[in-house]
């Protein structure tokens, strides 16, 4: 689903401080209809994860953002047995597949059939469990999309409205949203696009901008006039308002402060077609080369694709009032969901709205944004080849630090300490002491449950109490805290050997060693339950270490998940340590994609205002051969030369490149320096004169040398 556009409200300064005003108040109405709402009780569910924008790989924000959660909430209700389509598919319309085709120089379609299988592949891979994945380019999206349409448009709940949007007459071609660049005229970020500004995040109209430029050809582009069929969003906003800020209250904070900031705004009647020729065809006599708006398209795409799926019944998981629709998005998606696409559906009549819309806010990627254009990103596909098999280490990673509440920051430290010390350390760490102490004791034997003691009672009491809070957690969208408490058990494990320490007890009492383990086992066996939604791919391998097919939810909290006598599966390890040097290697390629990126970025400085020749020649520049040279102490950037300066005096210089080079490396070579330059004391040296070096894109230092052996003392001019 395409990045952005309309984010927030036209004054960003604005939102920003009225957002937070708003998550403060409605924190406490969300924890109060938390507990006091009627929960209606939904037949089924209908779950829609945001559909990926195919310019692109899917990386670490995505799944944070989206698909981990919506894939936990959906593996959850399948557990329990629920009545749950997970419903999913490529975004391929809209200007930037476009633009990029352009540059590829291929067609608008081979670049999405490219990046709808490698997107595709990526969530099969790391297991989010759709129960379909299309594409918006399918014949039956197209269809629903020109039907829903042409229904809005017969029903005259479309505006039509001629205006003018900029031409580029070079291209013959109208610049629609991205197509068009141009200073942004709240943040004068001289690279806006038409339809928003990425630096300060303005939702933007291109007439808005300052020196629009046509992306096509670069060339000035002219108004002309045009016309576009419009969703009259202020006729809606009345009934918005009462749906969300009176209905919704429990949405999450960010996104209820979102809508609301949006609906104290006068709603503007938005363009849902577009002049462009990539795209699904406005079904209108008169619309010759004009598109569906691709946000009027994509989230079509979602009923389109349930279509795909369930071609007889998917009405009953679209308008039926039992079925309960949930929307997992980016928080840059909220006003297309809570907003415009309900409009729609209420335009179009017979279609449920969604019942709740938990966006996240964003991931940032070692204290900096991700992005796809500059390849700041863990991209899933290169993930899995440099970690193989710990697609469940990333996803426990980005759900215990999912940016559920605000944006948060992914680091390979925190990636390998959670490994380490959680995954490895508390939950690995108790399944391996029990099954291993079982092998040692019972050879893979479930042995039987004596006479309990306290702390058998106690511990088995605290696990019975864990599904109610993490039901409660899943069932409000708290993933972090839900997974807490999934963690917390293995806590309540591993202190439970430790304290009963069956080692010791095994030299005289091998009754209660059987009891012990049976108690461990059966927690071993709840793990399984309690992890599942998050770590499918841990379970199912557990669960074979159990000798157990399946697990259902409703056993979570039982101590009779595994018979006395049942025969194990030989132990192994559930997590490995992840070693320094795999972080290491992470950091170098992010590091060398800053350089890249650097080198991309790399213009040339501004010449600076023209000097006369009587100022050049005040400038005393000499060769000079360096006799010695070393490190300055206490001071990690500068090296002190000794140069042969030709006046058979030797000379000293302090120069700030000893970051580009070994001190040794230098001696004997001939170097260019300002002779009658002041002398200046660094570190307490005084320093005569100045090495004159070439600063490359990167910051980095290169000393200037002659091409030919000359005299030390010459003269550079
Ligand atoms: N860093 C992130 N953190 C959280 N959610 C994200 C992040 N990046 C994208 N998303 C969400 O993922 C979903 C799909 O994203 P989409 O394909 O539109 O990519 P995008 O927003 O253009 O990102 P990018 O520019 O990085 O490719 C959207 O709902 C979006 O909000
Ligand atoms: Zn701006």
């Amino acid at each position: 689903m395409r990045k952005n556009t309309a984010a927030s409200p036209a004054n960003p300064i604005f939102f920003s401080t009225f957002a937070s005003h708003w998550a403060y108040q409605s924190q406490w109405s969300y924890y109060i209809t938390e507990f006091m709402e009627e929960k209606k009780n939904y037949k089924r569910t209908t779950v829609t994860a945001a559909l990926p924008y195919a310019n692109g790989g899917v990386h670490i924000g995505h799944l944070a953002g989206v698909y981990v959660p919506a894939d936990i909430y959906v593996r959850y209700l399948r557990l329990k047995k629920q009545d749950v389509k997970f419903i999913c598919g490529s975004d391929e319309h809209g200007v930037p597949i476009t633009i990029r085709a352009k540059k590829e120089g291929i067609t608008p379609q081979q670049v999405v059939d490219r990046y709808h299988a490698m997107i595709k592949k990526s969530f099969e891979d790391f297991g989010i469990s759709f129960d379909i994945y299309s594409r918006t380019t399918s014949e039956t999206h197209s269809r629903v999309a020109s039907e829903f349409f042409r229904k809005l448009y017969e029903e005259g709940k479309l505006v039509e409205k001629t205006s003018m949007q900029y031409y580029d007459e070079e291209a013959k071609q109208f610049l629609a949203d991205r197509y068009i660049t141009g200073e942004c005229p709240h943040c004068h970020n001289p690279k806006a696009y038409g339809d928003q500004c990425e630096k300060c995040g303005s939702d933007l109209d291109p007439t808005e901008l300052i020196n629009p430029v046509s992306a096509i050809s670069g060339s000035k582009p002219v108004l002309k006039e045009t016309k576009n069929w419009y969703l009259p969003l202020n006729e809606y906003q009345d009934w918005l308002k009462e749906w969300i800020l009176e209905g919704h209250k429990e949405w999450r904070p960010n996104v209820y402060g979102q809508c609301k900031s949006w609906l104290d705004l006068d709603l503007q009647p938005r363009a849902m077609t577009r002049d462009l020729d990539w795209g699904i065809p406005v079904p209108v006599e008169g619309a010759e080369g004009k598109v569906l708006y691709v946000w009027f398209d994509a989230p079509i795409g979602y009923i389109s694709n349930t279509q795909e799926l369930m071609p007889e019944d998917w009405e009953t998981w679209w308008k039926d009032p039992d079925t309960r629709l949930v929307h997992f998005i980016g928080k840059d998606n909220i006003v297309f969901h809570c907003i415009i696409f309900p409009a729609m559906l209420k335009a179009h009549g017979g279609y449920i709205l969604p019942d709740n819309v938990p966006a996240n806010e964003f991931l940032n990627l070692e204290n900096d944004k991700i992005s796809t254009s500059r390849n700041w990103a863990v991209w899933l596909h290169e993930y899995l080849v440099e970690l193989p098999e710990k697609q469940d280490v990333l996803r426990y990673v980005l759900t215990a630090n999912a940016p559920e509440t605000k944006d948060n920051n992914f680091t390979w430290k925190d990636f390998q300490e959670r490994n380490n010390s959680e995954l490895v350390g508390i939950y690995g760490n108790f399944v391996n002491r029990a099954l291993q102490l079982t092998k040692k004791y019972f050879d893979c034997v479930v042995p039987a449950c004596g006479e309990l003691q306290d702390i058998d009672r106690q511990t088995i009491a605290e696990f019975h109490d864990v599904k109610a809070g993490v039901e409660r957690l899943l069932d409000s969208f708290k993933f972090r805290d839900a997974l807490k408490e999934a963690m917390n058990l293995a806590r309540i494990g591993n202190k439970y050997i430790a304290d009963t320490e069956p080692w010791k007890v095994a030299k005289t009492d091998m009754k209660r060693v059987e009891t012990i383990l049976n108690i461990s086992l059966q927690l071993v066996a709840n793990l399984a339950i309690a992890f599942e939604p998050f770590l499918p791919f841990s379970s199912a391998r557990l669960r074979k270490m159990l000798n157990i097919d399946r697990f259902d939810w409703n056993q979570l909290g039982s101590t009779d998940l595994l018979e006395a006598g049942h025969k194990l599966n030989e132990p192994e390890l559930l997590f490995e340590k992840i070693e320094d040097d795999v972080i290491a290697y992470q950091l170098q390629k992010l590091e060398d994609t800053k350089k890249a990126n650097a080198e991309a970025a790399y213009k040339a400085k501004e010449i600076k205002p023209t000097i006369a020749f009587d100022d050049f020649e005040k400038i005393d520049v000499r060769v000079g051969l360096i006799k010695a040279c070393e490190k300055v102490k206490k001071a990690d950037k500068l090296l002190k030369f000794t140069i042969d300066d030709g006046s058979g005096q030797d000379r000293t210089i302090v120069s700030g490149i000893a970051k580009y080079y070994n001190p040794e490396d230098l001696v004997g070579k001939r170097v260019c320096f300002v002779a009658n330059l002041a002398p200046r004391k660094l570190k307490g040296i005084e320093s005569q004169g100045m090495i004159l070096s070439a600063e490359d894109f990167d910051g980095s230092l290169s000393v200037i040398t002659t091409s030919a052996e000359v005299k030390p003392g010459s003269v550079v001019c």
